[in-house]
């Protein structure tokens, strides 16, 4: 065949012996069938890999860890494989596949030469394959270096017991004590919780506002329990006040400590008895009379603290408005005076906001987030994200209380208790826990001046309720409940009772 000067025949072969020699089309066609095929092969073969590498990345075995607390052994079930083998697999297959082939095509091409080819040193040239292997043998021979992480914290628990079979025996509740309704195990008596809509409160009619005193009245003296819709707390500043303090709960524990102080701020470990432990962070802030905010956060939460503060400050202004509203619809559901309560809340009112949060708990159904209790103060609210967790106990039975939407919740504390001669009832809640979401409430306990005297007024004792408790004021009950409170529902009792014996300070 005559071929011009200025074209070359390709007189080698690539693969196929005597190629040049085949009609064009033929040996096109031979190695378009024959990329197609190697095709369909290396999806094949991704495929099995893909699947052999789930495998073996879901490979676990149990190890035991003594826990630093208790001294006991913690069972817990662990990947065998650092969850970075398979990323690091991944990526070398990606990045070095070019280099693979290349190896391979050219191995073939100069089966039984000394010297490296032209592709060789190509391929060289385009990648570092040495980073794949070098990236394997760190991953897979050095062992994960593991810091030592600080266990007394809550929050480092509950991530260091991930998907564990058992947690510290601190942790463990005595059978009795163990949660046996689930947090989301509602019930008929969940949907009897009152819930009663402020709307109206101020300009409504007169029927209107009679009926919330009187339906105020009966949750105070049958339930000491209620939720409060369309309060007038902006849904956003809500929202916000949560969002902050989930921020603040999620920084690293050492950070966190930064605003411990004792008996305020932050606690990642609640111990209320020696040997019981709840489950449960918290950040406590003295909101009135005299607000430690500032110095609670001075040194920590950097990037936020501003935001933080102020959103506080606006929320603890619109709560307190809340509150007041509260006590006056209280007072004359007992038909008294309007401001009864309320006069002594205006000025100077004792006040702790507290956020809660319950990190995932791997064994939810032995261990609690907070003690059955009854608060020491005069009235709770109390503003929860959507997962749930409180209960209270009515007639003896746990109910769990259904998060609603843009509601605050509210609760009757032991001294509104002893202060409405017992028509009001404290009620004992507790919080139980989940094994997948962090939970968060943001809690304000209200009571009056340090000094106001909390009297039983006349109008409530009668022959049917004599005087059972003594006048009291905040600055003497509080110091003296603080040991009992988490004990269930003993504390007013045990200290202004006036049948009780041992009316003694301790
Ligand atoms: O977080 C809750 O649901 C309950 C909080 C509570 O009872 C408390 O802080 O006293
Ligand atoms: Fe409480």
């Amino acid at each position: 065949m005559n071929v011009p000067n200025s074209r070359k025949t390709c007189n080698d072969h690539f693969l196929l012996i005597n190629q040049e020699k085949w009609p064009t089309s033929i040996s096109t066609s031979v190695y378009v069938a024959g990329l197609a095929y190697c095709f369909i092969g290396l999806t094949i073969a991704s495929s099995l890999f893909m699947n052999a590498l789930e495998t073996i990345m879901k490979q676990t075995r149990m190890v035991t860890q003594k826990d630093p607390l208790s001294g006991l052994q913690v069972a817990r079930r662990e990947r065998v494989w650092n969850l970075a083998v398979a990323d690091v697999t991944l990526l070398a297959l990606g990045t070095s596949f070019p280099q693979i082939s290349l190896a391979l095509i050219d191995a073939f091409k100069n089966l039984g030469q000394l010297s490296d080819s032209d592709l060789h040193q190509s391929q060289r040239k385009m990648g570092e394959h040495g980073i794949w292997r070098e990236q394997m043998t760190g991953v897979l021979v050095a062992p994960t270096p593991r810091r030592a992480v600080n266990l007394d914290n809550v929050g480092n628990l509950s991530v260091a017991l991930k998907n564990a079979v058992a947690i510290p025996d601190a942790y463990v509740q005595p059978e009795g004590l163990r949660p046996d309704v689930p947090y989301d195990g509602y019930s008929e008596e969940t949907d009897q919780i009152p819930v009663v809509d402020l709307h109206n409160s101020n300009t409504g009619t007169v029927e209107e506002r009679q009926r919330i005193i009187s339906d105020i009245g009966c949750a105070c003296k049958e339930w000491g329990f209620l939720q409060v819709l369309n309060h007038g707390v902006p849904d956003r500043l809500m929202q916000r006040l949560t969002d902050l303090g989930t921020r603040f709960f999620q920084m690293p524990a050492a950070e966190k400590e930064k605003a411990a102080f004792g008996q305020v701020g932050y606690e990642g470990r609640h111990v209320y008895m020696p040997e019981r432990v709840q489950w449960v962070e918290t950040l406590a802030l003295v909101t009135g009379p005299d607000p430690n905010l500032e110095d609670i956060l001075r040194v920590t939460c950097a990037d936020y603290r501003e935001e933080f503060i102020a959103t506080v400050n606006e929320y603890i202004q619109e709560i307190q408005r809340v509150g007041l509203v509260l006590l006056e619809l209280m007072a004359e559901s007992l038909a008294l005076e309007k401001s009864f309560f309320s006069q002594h809340f205006e000025k100077n009112s004792t006040s702790v906001t507290r956020f809660n949060y319950y990190p995932p708990c791997p064994l939810p159904s032995v261990a609690l987030g907070l003690f059955p209790h009854a608060d020491p103060n005069c009235i709770t609210i109390l503003n929860q994200d959507d997962i749930g967790g409180l209960q209270i106990r009515k007639d003896g039975r746990w109910i769990s209380v259904r998060p609603l939407k843009d509601t605050l919740v509210v609760n009757v504390g032991d001294s509104l208790q002893a202060w409405t001669n017992g028509h009001f009832k404290s009620v004992e809640h507790r919080a139980v826990l989940n094994s997948v979401k962090p939970r968060l409430s943001v809690v304000f306990f209200y009571s009056p001046y340090a000094q106001a005297a909390m009297a039983p007024p006349l109008k409530l004792v009668d022959e049917c309720h004599p005087l059972l408790y003594r006048p009291f004021t905040w600055a003497e009950y509080f110091p003296r409940m603080q040991k009992k409170r988490m004990e269930g529902k003993v504390g007013i009792d045990t200290f202004m009772r006036l049948d009780h014996k041992e009316d003694s300070p301790t």
